[in-house]
């Protein structure tokens, strides 16, 4: 059985491509993995991981970059994001927040549930996620999403991933390294270039050691 690799853009998984020669295509079977580049957010994951998850897959492993909230993690940290949760996912309640649990339709929070006991794994730090449609860049409402989740990382596309491996009752894991923090935004101070290359690092280590 094959481990699935899931990132929302191509740019995010190249260096990892070329190494193992993977041609630079949405879906890519090799012997040893398989490659899916969804496109950037939550809905594209999901579309594309409706067409691609199968019982043939061991692993699903979701690869990528994130925002982080705590400041005290350095830039380019590769991070094991092992809860994820769908933050805009309610109602409204005048100034109040209304999760889909507090609503009765369903649920908000997601683990990534797998049995590895991987050296890789294991020595990163595991944190809590949550996935947005529209990325925090505003003083206000970066403090209401902490008061609201206290999250430590933020992406476009984790509990997506975790939503549809939980459905599929396939095992997971979210691997992302920081390439900013959440602040008022400012493009400028991202490291994307370090936040890939160390992310890139990982998963050659982890998909060789595997
Ligand atoms: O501009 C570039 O060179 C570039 C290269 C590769 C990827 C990007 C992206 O912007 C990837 C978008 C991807 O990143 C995740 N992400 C990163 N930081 C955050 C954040 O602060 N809040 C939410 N999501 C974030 C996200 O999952 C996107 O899919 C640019």
């Amino acid at each position: 059985m094959k481990i699935l690799l899931v990132a929302a853009t191509w740019p995010e998984i190249a260096p990892l491509a070329a190494h193992f020669q993977v041609p630079e295509k949405d879906f890519v079977k090799t012997e040893h993995f398989d490659l899916l580049v969804t496109g950037v957010g939550m809905t594209a994951t999901a579309y594309a991981l409706g067409k691609h998850l199968s019982s043939n897959y061991k692993l699903v492993l979701n690869l990528g970059i994130a925002g982080s909230f705590d400041r005290s993690i350095p830039l380019g940290t590769v991070l094991n994001i092992s809860s994820d949760e769908f933050a805009e996912l309610g109602a409204e309640n005048r100034a109040e927040f209304l999760s889909i649990d507090e609503l009765g339709f369903g649920r908000a929070g997601y683990t990534a549930v797998n049995n590895l006991l991987h050296e890789d794994v294991n020595k990163l730090q595991k944190v809590k996620g949550i996935t947005v449609n529209r990325v925090h860049g505003d003083a206000a409402s970066i403090e209401r999403i902490i008061a609201q989740c206290n999250p430590v990382t933020e992406s476009m596309e984790g509990a997506a991933v975790l939503y549809c491996c939980h459905e599929a009752a396939l095992p997971c894991l979210q691997i992302r390294a920081i390439s900013n923090y959440i602040e008022p935004r400012n493009r400028e101070n991202w490291q994307i270039g370090l936040a890939i290359k160390n992310l890139n690092e990982w998963a050659i280590g982890f998909l060789t050691n595997t």
